[in-house]
């Protein structure tokens, strides 16, 4: 499954000009026959928190825009995170559009950034992050899901053989990115593919460095700190034959994890 994540620079609080660029670079993508593309968190308005609910009323046009630009190229979208409008607030959902143009997916992020002050002025999900893709399990997850690795291998308990993250990580800290994404797709034998937004705003600098990693850690692409799209293979047999190598799944001792959960 050829797979590119656009690793867009982000103009600040513009939903329409963020579009109109994403637009030529999902056609790019589309040129090079892809069947997965995937976009960054929140790359409509970026982190413009303080004001975050004057630009929630246009996130669903851009979003049926996007369902029928999957539809007519026939292609996946792991569309990355919007400011969305729910009855306690603002959440940053992760959207799933398949290749007929249905939005199969949404994920509201459940980790919360205290350091770029989501936690003022975001909403948390509660729900999981499972969806299916031309009959494959896969989970989508939002930044800072990354560090918490309980939730993430909840989702490839259940099945997910891909594990997709979208992200506005900055560039201080792009060690641990990596670090945690070779991890995540080594403890979960899954392929993890991350796409990063690059650029600034008024607070941080944003590394780029969007990844594919195998499920045996190995490194499929990695992009620059540069504005472009990234592209590299998925191959879900290779997840069956390294969970059949080393069967971790299998290994698993529940019964001791929950007795010692319980006794501290
Ligand atoms: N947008 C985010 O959730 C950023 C997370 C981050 O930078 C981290 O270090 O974690």
């Amino acid at each position: 499954m050829k797979t590119a994540c656009i690793q867009s620079d982000v103009i600040l609080g513009d939903s329409k000009a963020n579009l109109e660029k994403m637009k030529t670079q999902i056609n790019e993508a589309v040129k090079e026959n892809v069947h997965i593309i995937v976009l960054p968190e929140l790359w409509t308005t970026g982190y413009c928190l303080e004001e975050i609910g004057v630009h929630t009323d246009q996130q669903e046009a851009v979003i049926s825009e996007l369902q029928s630009i999957a539809k007519s190229n026939n292609v996946i979208l792991i569309a990355g995170s919007f400011p969305i409008a729910r009855e306690n607030g603002v959440t940053n959902t992760l959207i799933v559009i398949n290749n007929t143009g249905e939005v199969v997916k949404t994920y509201d992020k459940v980790h919360l950034f205290q350091l770029m002050n989501e936690h003022h002025y975001l909403q948390s999900g509660e729900t999981d992050g499972l969806f299916e893709i031309d009959g494959l399990t896969a989970a989508g997850f939002v930044c800072y899901d990354l560090r918490f690795p309980e939730w993430i291998g909840a989702h490839s308990q259940k099945g997910a053989k891909v594990l997709f993250f979208v992200a506005e990580w900055p560039i201080q800290r792009m060690n641990h990115w990596e670090i945690l994404l070779k991890a995540r797709a080594i403890e979960n034998q899954c392929y993890v593919v991350a796409c990063n937004r690059v650029g600034k705003d008024l607070a941080n600098t944003f590394g780029g460095g969007s990844m594919i990693i195998d499920p045996w850690g190995e490194v499929v692409t990695k992009g620059s700190t540069n504005e472009e799209i990234v592209f590299g293979e998925i191959d879900p047999k290779k997840v069956d034959e390294i969970r059949g190598t080393i069967p971790i799944f299998e290994d698993r001792k529940e019964g001791i994890y929950k007795k010692f959960q319980k006794n501290n």
